[in-house]
């Protein structure tokens, strides 16, 4: 387990001379978004399954805090309930009991079109396997994320270009996913998950496809966007070599983190 390092101010690091530019019509101040305040706030978190008459207990009392321009990881066997908290913090389903808190709104006594609202604006999904559009270019499977969160169309080219240039394929732009590596598609979707600049970025298991080489390359991506793009991201991971860049690690066991 690392110690806590969080960051105590980000004025220092090196920005991305657009990152102040507003989200569709949003400030930082509307968004919520301040170093000092956590992004997201996870108090006393369970989650029960109703599986064949009998409650599964999931999560048994979940307590955690992001702060803005963090890279976070949960570690824990499989089973332990990482993709489960991973879908309540991200806003794709509510808790039993207790309490989400993200930029100030209230995910647990929120209705799933609400909480679609802010996930389509703010939040930003990475999954295991790279979720691209298999006929569309690099190119345009970022466009389209930028259209699903209605960004205005006069932002995408530079948007777009930006991204892929941030994640190293400024060259491979107009390759389509079976003309990418494995790690190259993944970079394709981190991308993809920035491009409307959310605040908050949630991977399940991002480097579990790719080979150790390829997981560093996404490492590094991750470690470049925290420190540029004004993001925070908590991905899950089974894999202790790459833990050492994580800010903060969180490891579960059968439901409640230990230390
Ligand atoms: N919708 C559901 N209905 C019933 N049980 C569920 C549901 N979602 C998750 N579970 C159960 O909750 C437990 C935790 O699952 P979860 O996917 O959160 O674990 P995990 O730590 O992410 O595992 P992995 O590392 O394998 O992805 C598992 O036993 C799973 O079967």
């Amino acid at each position: 387990m690392l110690s806590w390092l969080r960051r105590e101010t980000t004025a220092d690091l090196p920005r991305d001379p657009k990152e102040d530019e507003p989200v569709a019509g949003q400030s930082d101040a509307i968004r919520g978004v301040s170093q000092n305040k956590p992004l997201l706030t996870v108090r006393g978190v369970e989650r029960a399954f109703d599986v064949g008459g009998s409650k599964l207990r999931v999560l048994k009392g979940i307590d955690l805090e992001l702060y803005p321009n963090q890279l976070i990881m949960l570690r824990g066997r499989s089973g332990s309930g990482k993709t489960t908290l991973m879908n309540l913090m991200g806003g794709l389903d509510t808790p039993t009991a207790g309490e989400i808190v993200f930029q100030d709104r209230p995910f647990h006594k929120w209705g799933d079109d609400k909480r679609t609202e802010v996930r389509r604006k703010d939040i930003g999904f990475i999954f295991q396997a790279y979720a691209l559009m298999p006929l569309l270019s690099a190119y345009e499977n970022v466009e389209l994320s930028l259209r699903m969160a209605k960004v205005p169309r006069g932002e995408w080219k530079s948007r777009v270009t930006s991204c892929l240039e941030l994640v190293g394929l400024g060259k491979r732009m107009h390759h389509r996913p079976f003309e990418l590596s494995g790690g190259e598609q993944q970079r394709v979707a981190i991308a993809k998950a920035i491009a409307h600049r959310p605040s908050l970025l949630l991977a399940d298991e991002p480097t579990a496809e790719l080979d150790s080489q390829m997981a560093a390359q996404v490492m590094q991506v991750f470690k470049e966007i925290v420190a540029t793009q004004n993001v925070t991201i908590c991905m899950t991971t089974h894999d202790p070599t790459i833990l050492e860049v994580a800010d903060h690690v969180y490891e579960m066991v059968d439901g409640v983190f230990v230390s």
